[in-house]
């Protein structure tokens, strides 16, 4: 076999492509970003408004496009680490910069495969087939000369995110009185309705059941070889959409007064659903639960994101080119930790839909559309 030199290690790719949600840079993006996050939503005005004022609190800004920059960065730094050659670009699904418009910067340079890695680690429809859709319809508004998208598996079992994730969770348990032993550890993710979750276990695990399998591993990380002195259980924050609508629960800060009235006094707040420190954590997190643990005379700490940490970013990188080395019909099998299989590249037909049974034939990349 010859040998391929590093600069080669991304083709046929020559884009990576950062593919997020988006958020506003200032008060005047707010209302008319929520109003592209929900459209045909079926959100009630009153939970646009009263997220709004959670923008409102930090200067009507988001965090997430600063993060998004920094991964973006971290990326570019790891990839020429490694000596591959391969541009990274930044396009969001919400608000500028918008995907489209990247991508269209990227073929006026002569970029003609992307592939796009999604910003969430988990699979559902709203963390990756509402991206994948979202990415045919920025090739369908391309046209002709639109580039070829691929696309990074989710990567919720990845080592360096589990890895990552698992460190965070120790240093921040290190912070506490005693360290873990004694402590709840509440791992902590976005609802989603109860019929998106359905829609997610149709073809491979469900949305919980990735969670339930990441927090499984750091636990056993962080146990050991001498037996578990803490607990630990998965929480939600971020409940939106028709009240009388059911999604996952618990809600974090119901489940803080359980855990309160049972006892517990030593928390480990660990956000594993989300990659970065943006609006749902600094919010739901950082401002409403740890309040909540606070009145409930409990010391929590909250544990880091994966942000841009060496292992998080290195687990990326490694991703990308053994994605790429697959596209070059090369051998690359795909490392994972825990107890489910590497996601497929391609998703099987019906995965992820909006809704258990809904087929909508809105086209995708990297799937088909039933
Ligand atoms: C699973 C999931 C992730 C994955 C985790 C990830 O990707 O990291 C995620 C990420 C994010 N969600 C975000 C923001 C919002 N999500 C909303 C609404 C919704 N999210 C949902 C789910 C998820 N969301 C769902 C089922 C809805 C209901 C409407 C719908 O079905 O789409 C709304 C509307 C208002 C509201 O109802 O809350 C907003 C403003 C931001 C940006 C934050 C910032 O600005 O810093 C990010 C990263
Ligand atoms: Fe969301």
């Amino acid at each position: 076999m010859t040998e391929i030199l590093p600069a080669a290690l991304a083709a046929p790719y020559d884009a990576l492509l950062l593919c997020s949600f988006g958020g506003p840079n200032g008060p005047d993006d707010v209302l008319p970003f929520l109003r592209n996050v929900t459209v045909g939503k079926n959100i009630p005005e009153d939970r646009l408004v009263e997220v709004g004022e959670h923008y409102g609190h930090f200067g009507g800004r988001s965090p997430i496009n600063e993060q998004n920059l920094e991964l973006m960065t971290a990326l570019q730094e790891e990839l020429a680490r490694r000596g591959v050659t391969l541009p990274v670009i930044w396009g969001n699904r919400n608000w500028h910069p918008y995907t489209v418009d990247a991508l269209r910067d990227a073929t006026a340079f002569g970029t003609k495969r992307v592939l796009a890695l999604v910003t969430s680690a988990y699979a559902s429809y709203s963390g990756s087939r509402q991206y994948r859709e979202h990415l045919a319809a920025a090739v369908a508004e391309l046209g002709e000369g639109a580039p070829e998208i691929d696309i990074v598996r989710p990567f919720f079992n990845d080592p360096g995110f589990v890895l990552a994730n698992a460190d965070a969770v120790a240093e921040a348990a290190a912070t506490l009185d005693g360290g873990l032993a004694g402590a709840h550890i509440v791992y902590v993710t976005h609802s989603i309705p109860d019929a998106m979750q359905d829609a997610s276990a149709v073809t491979g695990p469900g949305y919980r059941e990735q969670h339930e399998d990441v927090l499984a591993t750091i636990n056993t990380l962080l146990a050991g070889d001498v037996a578990p002195t803490f607990d630990s259980s998965l929480a939600y924050c971020s409940r939106s959409g028709d009240p009388r609508t059911p999604w996952l629960e618990p809600d974090v800060n119901d489940h803080l007064e359980e855990l309160a009235a049972a006892g517990v006094r030593k928390v480990v707040i660990a956000p594993i659903g989300f990659i970065s420190d943006h609006m749902e954590v600094a919010f739901d997190l950082d401002t409403e639960a740890l309040e909540t643990a606070q009145e409930l005379g409990m010391h929590a700490v909250r544990a880091d994101t994966v942000g841009v940490r060496d292992r998080f970013v290195g687990g990326l990188v490694d991703l990308v080119l053994e994605r790429a080395a697959r596209e070059r019909g090369e051998d690359a099998p795909a490392r994972t930790v825990g107890a489910f299989p590497a996601l497929p590249d391609v998703a099987p037909p019906g995965s992820c839909r909006m809704r258990h049974g809904e087929v909508t034939g809105i086209p995708v990349i990297a799937g088909t559309e039933d």
